[in-house]
């Protein structure tokens, strides 16, 4: 404690302290003294708000586990239930009509539909590439992934065969995107003549090429002979580069590992580096050493001779945690530590108002507002704490109301039931809501962990409560005014090398009336952009029809018996264990939150904290109601264990987790798994954090 700094009555780590008046404060023109005595203050009302808050859910945790152990037996009655939750305080009523009054929204936000990145903060390789992931090329696509329906690129240099199938599907997306009065870009033998079927697509000339928009995404044809792969087309062209993530969420939540103040302040000062331009990283690529940089804009010349710039980058926001965690880094008065959902807002938003002051080399938001993605708020009184939060925020930082702008994720699923009035309750900040299903997926099975145990994880996919979850949460963004104004986002492709299943599905997405959809790499970006130029969500978002009720949401996937064969048992145990030690074996040894983890067929899948919380929450869910008993998952965590150390054996720093069954990594999984039913809200964090940092003080 003795190498704190004292400001206010907070204790603040030096570092971090150093960083926040140097880097932020001083840039800003903000008084550090000031400052500390406000963020104090602030710490002193809202600190035990959000306490309260994390009470108020355990209490209805307590409640819900009661009435189900007193059920037990019979099946739930719908009636029944729905007035136990509205007793409760569960289900609240909803709001009357109202629309959103969200002001000063980019256009990425409330007029375009598009990709959605997500990118861990930590990770400054991949942050600036997914910045950067605003343009795409599209034959890198297609020629890297699994797209095509033609033989997989053949390694060592350009695989011609690969190459003519990779050039046919991009003249297929020109004809559908761009089509031509008569003619096909594939027969084409020179730059286009005007010959546009719609005319207002031909936007100008880049440096490159040619530069078109349909259904608002940006196209840009690029002509080289000289360039390998244009030398060998008839038309020249030698890439086509299209609009991919119109927006960016730079993660500090469910995709890293921060447990401490030296994680956060490398979150921070990361967030800083993409909002004041300057964040750069050097790597070793194939034996060569990379300097990565943020993007210029594009810069293009309209037919009528005027010269234009495009963003060269994604619009981005920064997801920070919700209100559960505590960190270290800073404490109050009474030794305790202050609530890291609090102490994100405060720091990003302050280096978010450099972007507001226009101190950064680029600029990020052209409307003057800062982007903040608040994920895991159970219901409207949580809501309404960020709301209030945020405004003693822009109050410290003397940034104008509503500045500072929220998503919502809907990814708990009290905030599933009472979405209105979540709305609502940040109705004049709200940008986004998102079906965060993976963690809906957890908070489903916690929420009713007491009541029986659920079916397997795949027929989830297909359970009532989850259609109706991304019916509602459309159909009640819809209702409230979102199309125009924000988001209406759906969720997660998981599996990061499956890009023609994910061609195949996402679309859906679209279908379903969201104007975006999250992906996982900058490369299923480009690919989702496709979606984008097939579908108009604007107008699809007109014709969809009514909302569904709450019956089928408050549907719990309890499974109809458990005569599952013992294979099955083993097979959903050892997926659910195989993820799970994965995952879990990277997070605390090596501090990677997000990683891609072989499942039992050797497809990666990404896996989070969210798809964590899935699988030892349906462990454990298993374990309390003796589908599986303590031998059985030790015996499958052994197996598994052996599985994950085959998949690492590569790695030169990996500490195998079968010669380590007391180490870290392997009492994180156990904990995470047979203290599962006792975690708040069904949360990996506590437990992360508490093994990651053993881990940390061991090294
Ligand atoms: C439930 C939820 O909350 S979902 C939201 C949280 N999830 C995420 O944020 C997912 C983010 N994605 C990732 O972290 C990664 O894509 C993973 C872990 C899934 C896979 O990572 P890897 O195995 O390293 O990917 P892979 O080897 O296929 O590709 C790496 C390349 O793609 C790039 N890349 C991959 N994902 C991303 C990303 N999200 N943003 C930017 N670049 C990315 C890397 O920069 C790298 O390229 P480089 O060598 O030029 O730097
Ligand atoms: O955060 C996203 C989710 O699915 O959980
Ligand atoms: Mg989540």
């Amino acid at each position: 404690m003795s190498n704190f700094v004292t400001h206010a009555d907070l204790r603040v780590d030096p570092a971090l302290a150093a960083f926040i008046e140097g880097e932020v404060l001083a840039p800003l023109g903000h008084d550090a003294g000031a400052f500390w005595h406000g963020f104090a203050a602030l710490l002193a009302e809202f600190a035990p708000r959000n306490r309260a808050l994390l009470a108020h859910r355990e209490a209805l945790q307590q409640q819900l586990d009661d009435w189900h152990r007193a059920q037990r037996g019979t099946s739930v009655d719908p009636a029944a239930y729905r007035s136990f939750l509205e007793e409760i305080g569960y289900l609240v009523p909803e709001p009357g009509a109202f629309t959103i009054g969200t002001q000063n929204v980019d256009a990425e936000i409330a007029a375009m539909a598009g990709p959605q990145l997500v990118v861990p903060v930590l990770n400054a390789r991949f942050l600036l590439n997914a910045a950067n992931a605003r343009w795409g090329s599209l034959y890198d696509a297609f020629y890297g992934t699994d797209v095509l329906d033609a033989p997989p690129a053949r390694p060592g240099g350009y695989d011609q065969q690969r190459g003519a199938a990779v050039i046919a599907a991009g003249r297929r997306f020109l004809d559908e995107a761009l089509p031509l009065v008569g003619q096909s870009w594939a027969t084409m033998a020179d730059e286009p003549d005007g010959k546009l079927a719609d005319e207002r697509q031909y936007v100008g000339k880049t440096a490159k090429g040619l530069l078109f928009r349909n259904n608002g995404l940006h196209i840009e044809v690029q002509f080289d002979r000289a360039h390998p792969v244009g030398k060998g087309d008839q038309a020249g062209i030698s890439d086509i580069v299209v609009e991919s993530a119109l927006t960016t969420i730079c993660d500090c939540e469910d995709s890293v590992a921060a447990v401490d103040a030296e994680d956060k302040l490398l979150a921070y000062r990361n967030w800083l580096g993409v909002i004041r331009g300057d964040l750069q990283e050097s790597f070793d690529k194939g034996g060569k050493t990379q300097l990565r940089t943020l993007a210029e804009d594009k810069r293009y010349t309209s037919p009528d001779g005027s010269e234009h710039t495009l963003p060269g980058r994604s619009l981005l926001f920064v997801r920070n945690v919700g209100h559960l965690m505590t960190n270290p880094a800073i404490l109050l008065a009474d030794g305790s530590e202050i609530p890291e959902g609090i102490m994100d807002t405060v720091i990003t938003s302050a280096i978010g108002a450099l972007d507001v002051a226009g101190k950064g080399r680029f600029g990020n938001s052209r409307t003057g507002s800062i982007y903040i993605v608040k994920p895991k708020m159970h219901g409207p009184a949580e809501c309404a704490f960020t709301n209030d939060l945020f405004d003693a925020v822009e109050d410290l930082l003397r940034l104008p109301r509503h500045t500072i702008k929220v998503g919502v994720m809907d990814e708990e699923r009290r905030t599933s039931a009472n979405l209105g009035a979540c709305i609502h309750a940040v109705k004049d900040r709200i940008v986004f809501i998102n079906t965060g299903f993976l963690d809906r997926t957890g908070d489903e099975i916690h929420t009713s962990m007491q009541a029986g145990p659920m079916q397997r994880k795949g027929a989830m996919k297909d359970a009532p409560w989850l259609k109706a979850y991304e019916a509602r949460n459309v159909g009640i963004g819809l209702r409230h005014g979102l199309s125009g104004r924000a988001q209406i986002g759906k969720g997660m492709w998981a599996a990061p090398d499956l890009m023609g299943q994910m061609m195949a599905e996402k679309i859906g997405h679209l279908r379903a009336g969201a104007n975006t959809a999250w992906v996982p790499s900058p490369t299923a970006a480009t690919l989702h952009a496709i979606h984008y130029h097939r579908e108009d969500v604007f107008e699809i978002q007109q014709g969809l029809g009514d909302v569904p009720g709450l019956e089928d949401l408050l549907t719990i996937p309890l499974a109809t018996g458990t005569n599952w064969s013992d294979e099955e048992i083993r097979a959903e145990l050892d997926n659910n264990c195989q993820g799970l030690l994965g995952y879990v074996v990277r997070w605390i040894d090596a501090g990677v939150g997000c990683s891609k983890v072989p499942d039992l067929n050797d497809v990666g899948l990404m896996e989070d904290r969210a798809t964590l919380r899935i699988s030892s929450q349906h462990i454990a869910n298993w374990l309390l109601h003796g589908v599986v008993s303590e031998d059985q998952v030790m015996d499958a965590l052994r197996r598994m264990a052996a599985k994950v150390d085959q998949q690492n054996a590569g790695d030169p720093f990996y500490l195998p987790l079968m010669e380590n069954e007391d180490g870290p990594a392997f009492s994180a999984a156990k904990d995470l798994i047979f203290k599962g039913a006792e975690q708040p809200s069904g949360y990996t964090e506590p437990l992360l954090h508490k093994w990651r940092a053993r881990a940390k003080e061991a090294i």
